[in-house]
């Protein structure tokens, strides 16, 4: 009889592999397949699911949706090479939104490498760098299970994101043993003593404030940030271009988005002694503006998991923790205060459906926010219109907001199907015509898989952001900015996914009835919602 310190049983490093998808979770691969591939699908078990991007970046975007519904990290095949080139804008995302995306890409046989072979990649590992975590391509076929359980603990341990395994095609019938899966206890907490000190600037602060970032959203630490901001009558703003939520935009405490530009930033932090960013690089600019980073008088305060974002952050004390356990600690460690809460942030006005001829951005967003109900998954990818979703449709809820926090183009589209397939709930994705375009062919994907994602899509005819940001430094017209005319309805009809044009006001509230209805069995659905091309205004939504 075999003995605790026997060795695992020989098997192929397919079967091995596949073993050890299970026995983490992956068992849905998001991908793109070739040659360089064929051999992972020998035998391919029924109990796996091939969810198939019709182009890379595609498979990587609605991989991260699913890692970001289940909580697990999702695996992605790519073809070698030219296949993992396409998908690097959406692996800079995962990278920096911080999504565990265990990638596997095919590369030519070993044989064949050293005569530079038709789709060979040279040098593999270095491809995706800097955006993975980990990046191989191990000496030996034996080495390849125990590398990609090696990946995915590195992918699932904090900061998580993604990582990156080159396998030639030829090592997938070879012999390799059978790798045990381990377990790696992540969530680790501050230095007593930096808590320590923090409480104290807490208590002695006249108008302190939390500033949330993705992090908090993606730690799980919404209730640890709400509790601490009660607890400390504190201001609650969400960082700059967060690409989560992580707070109830409807708390009386909360006063709004951070602006990413250093000027305007720090002005709005101003009013605040002691600042504490959560989860949050705080400085995410977008434009340059000459100024500190924070006005004499602002302290801050940074906790945040990762030591190298730490290590570069310009000012401030850094307290390197994952923040559940810190949130709590700190809770227990500050005062009760009695100092006044600051006053709630204004309420938009509602629009009346009547009230133009056009359908602004603005009346889509107040029909939504009476649609929706608070727990609804939204993803956004619409930067033309961000600032009007954010002012008039409040998110509620921990997960329920997704979007790119890094600016690849292209993520929420395949993004929101990903996320629908985690776990069939309906999701609602608001995208931009110009971002849609980036990775349209995923509402194949939706609709080969019956995705529930109801889509409404802002046509506004360019890439109107870009206009925003040349008119406000005076460069009008910027060539290449106009898209208009596209047929969304029927490029989304064409690929499977039922779709309708809106482009009268009196017609939407019917139109997103229609659209919000369905349920998890229904599918996807598009609506191309005609909405004015505004060139005049500067892209300063935060400003406005
Ligand atoms: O500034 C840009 O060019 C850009 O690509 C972008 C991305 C996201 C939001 C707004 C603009």
């Amino acid at each position: 009889m075999a003995g605790p310190t026997a060795h695992p049983p020989t098997t192929t490093v397919r079967e091995a592999v596949l073993a050890l998808c299970r026995a983490t979770g992956m068992t849905t691969v998001f991908g793109n397949p070739g040659s360089t591939e064929l051999r992972m699908f020998r035998d391919w078990p029924e109990d796996f699911r091939y969810v198939l991007g019709l182009q890379e970046s595609t498979a990587v975007a609605m991989a991260a949706g699913h890692a970001l519904g289940t909580g697990r990290a999702a695996l992605v095949s790519l073809h070698s090479a030219g296949g993992v080139g396409h998908s690097l804008g959406a692996v800079f995302n995962a990278y920096r939104d911080r999504v565990p995306v265990v990638i596997i890409a095919g590369q030519q046989s070993r044989a064949l490498l050293p005569l530079r072979p038709f789709l060979g990649a040279d040098e593999p590992a270095r491809f995706p760098r800097p955006y993975v975590k980990f990046s191989r391509q191990p000496e030996r076929a034996a080495d390849v299970p125990a590398a990609l359980a090696e990946a995915h603990r590195v992918a699932m341990s904090h900061p998580r994101g993604p990582v990156f395994l080159s396998v030639p095609e030829d090592d997938w019938d070879r012999p390799a043993e059978q790798v045990a899966p381990r377990t790696v206890h992540g969530g680790y907490t501050a230095d007593p003593a930096a808590l320590t000190g923090l409480a104290q600037a807490l208590d002695a602060a006249a108008r302190p404030a939390l500033v949330v970032g993705p992090g908090v959203d993606d730690e799980g630490a919404v209730r640890e940030v709400a509790g601490l901001a009660e607890r400390l009558r504190a201001a609650v703003w969400i960082s700059p271009l967060s690409g989560r939520s992580g707070f109830d935009e409807r708390h009386p405490l909360f006063q709004g988005f951070l602006p990413p530009v250093a000027d305007q930033l720090a002005e709005r932090l101003a009013a605040h002694d002691v600042v504490v960013a959560l989860g949050a690089p705080l400085f995410t600019y977008h434009v340059h503006s000459e100024s500190p980073p924070l006005a004499d008088g602002t302290e801050l305060y940074h906790l945040d998991c990762d030591p190298a974002q730490a290590a570069w952050l310009p000012v401030g004390t850094s307290i390197v923790t994952t923040l559940r356990p810190a949130l709590r600690t700190l809770a227990d460690l500050v005062r009760p205060a009695d100092r006044p809460a600051p006053p709630p942030r204004p309420a938009p006005e509602p629009l009346p459906v009547t009230s133009t001829e056009e359908i602004s951005p603005e009346l889509v967003m107040d029909l939504l926010r009476e649609r929706l109900p608070r727990d609804t998954v939204l993803v956004e990818e619409v930067p033309s219109h961000r600032d009007a979703l954010h002012a008039r449709l409040p998110i509620s809820g921990e997960g329920r907001f997704l979007t790119t926090g890094s600016g690849a183009l292209g993520w929420g589209l395949p993004l929101a199907v990903g996320r629908a397939l985690a776990d069939g709930e309906r999701v609602v994705c608001v995208v931009g015509d110009g971002s849609a375009l980036y990775s349209v062919q995923a509402l194949w994907t939706a609709a080969r898989h019956r995705a529930p994602v109801s889509y409404v899509l802002l046509d506004n005819g360019g890439y109107s952001a870009v206009k925003a940001l040349g008119h406000r430094i005076g460069i009008a017209p910027v060539p290449g900015t106009d898209i208009g005319g596209i047929d969304f309805a029927a490029l989304a009809g064409s690929f499977g996914c039922p779709a309708e044009r809106v482009e009268h006001p009196g017609h939407l509230p019917k139109a997103l009835d229609r659209a919000l209805a369905l349920g998890r069995d229904d599918g996807p659905l598009l609506l191309q919602v005609r909405v004015p091309a505004d060139d005049s205004q500067a892209y300063e939504p935060w400003a406005r």
